[in-house]
């Protein structure tokens, strides 16, 4: 018997509660093999990101095809891609090259608020990553921005933009609601999956809302363990069964969020504890 393999293709956090540090925890807690190519260092800790350190995008196609010559991988996440260069890189290799089912977090922005990604990469998002993805987890900041609209702020608006983000390719989109939380006074998201025969099905994901600040690394969390559970469908071929998935990873989220107060790293946006669910925190 070998592992389910999954990849991640991100930036750095020292800090270690985003980017590839998040992904790779939350792949071992969902007992998945972790694979990781990094596209970008960054200067960050709890409070913020103080600098960033792009690696060479032919040094990101390099590193996946270094990988995939050697390692079968069963399911994959992009996370911060930071430049056009690097996405177009990605999606070169990632279309040639079998790595199973493909979640794609379109990281913008950083909970601390600091930019890490450019226009340009935006726009390469939108025409190049979207139409190889097989789910989409934009946060409200991020869907409104791909779909030039303004910002969601009730469900209705979240269902809205994630139906219209499925015209630009994905095989389906999941819209993150945290952002409204506080507002909403539960946690939403929306998922929206294109059919075989091209209907839409749209699925609400709630959850209690967790009274914490220590949110840092919510969305990479979130969607590596989107992946780690697509290995599955992902070593046999079959399609995802996102609308389950989807509710498997926000229990490892919400864990995650419980716990994430008595970690104490930190002063500022503190991490939420991504090993959580599997210590059986939920
Ligand atoms: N305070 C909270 N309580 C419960 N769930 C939350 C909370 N904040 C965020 N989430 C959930 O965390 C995930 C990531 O959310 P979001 O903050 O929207 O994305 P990002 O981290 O990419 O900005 C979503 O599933 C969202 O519903
Ligand atoms: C390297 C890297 N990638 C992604 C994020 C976004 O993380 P968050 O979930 O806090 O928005 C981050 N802060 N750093």
């Amino acid at each position: 018997m070998s592992a389910r393999v999954a990849l991640t293709v991100a930036g750095s956090d020292p800090s270690g509660g985003a980017g590839i540090q998040a992904d790779l925890a939350t792949f071992a807690g969902r007992t998945t093999y972790g694979c990781a190519v990094v596209t970008a260092l960054t200067a960050q800790n709890t409070r913020g990101v103080t600098g960033v350190h792009p690696v060479p995008a032919a040094f990101v196609a390099q590193q996946l095809e270094t990988l995939l010559d050697d390692v079968t991988v069963h399911a994959a996440k992009t996370g911060m891609l930071g430049s056009a260069d690097v996405v177009h890189a990605v999606v070169d290799v990632l279309s040639r090259r079998p790595v199973g089912p493909l979640v794609v977090d379109p990281v913008m922005v950083a909970t601390s608020g600091d930019q890490l990604i450019d226009d340009d990469a935006v726009d390469a998002v939108r025409t190049a990553l979207l139409p190889i993805c097989d789910l989409l987890t934009p946060n409200v900041p991020e869907a409104a921005r791909l779909l030039h609209v303004e910002q969601a702020r009730a469900v209705d608006d979240l269902r809205d933009q994630a139906v219209a983000l499925l015209d630009l390719g994905p095989g389906a989109v999941l819209v993150k609601g945290g952002h409204l939380a506080h507002a909403l006074g539960e946690s939403t998201d929306v998922l929206a999956v294109r059919g075989p025969g091209g209907g839409t099905s749209v699925h609400l994901s709630r959850r209690p809302l967790v009274a914490t600040s220590n949110t840092h690394g919510t969305g990479c969390t979130l969607s590596a363990a989107l992946a780690a559970g697509a290995t599955t469908a992902g070593t046999t071929g079959a399609a995802p069964d996102w609308p389950a998935l989807v509710e498997e990873a926000r229990d490892v989220l919400q864990a995650g969020l419980l716990h994430a107060d008595r970690l104490g790293v930190g002063s500022g946006n503190g991490p939420v504890s991504h090993g959580a669910y599997a210590w059986g925190e939920l």
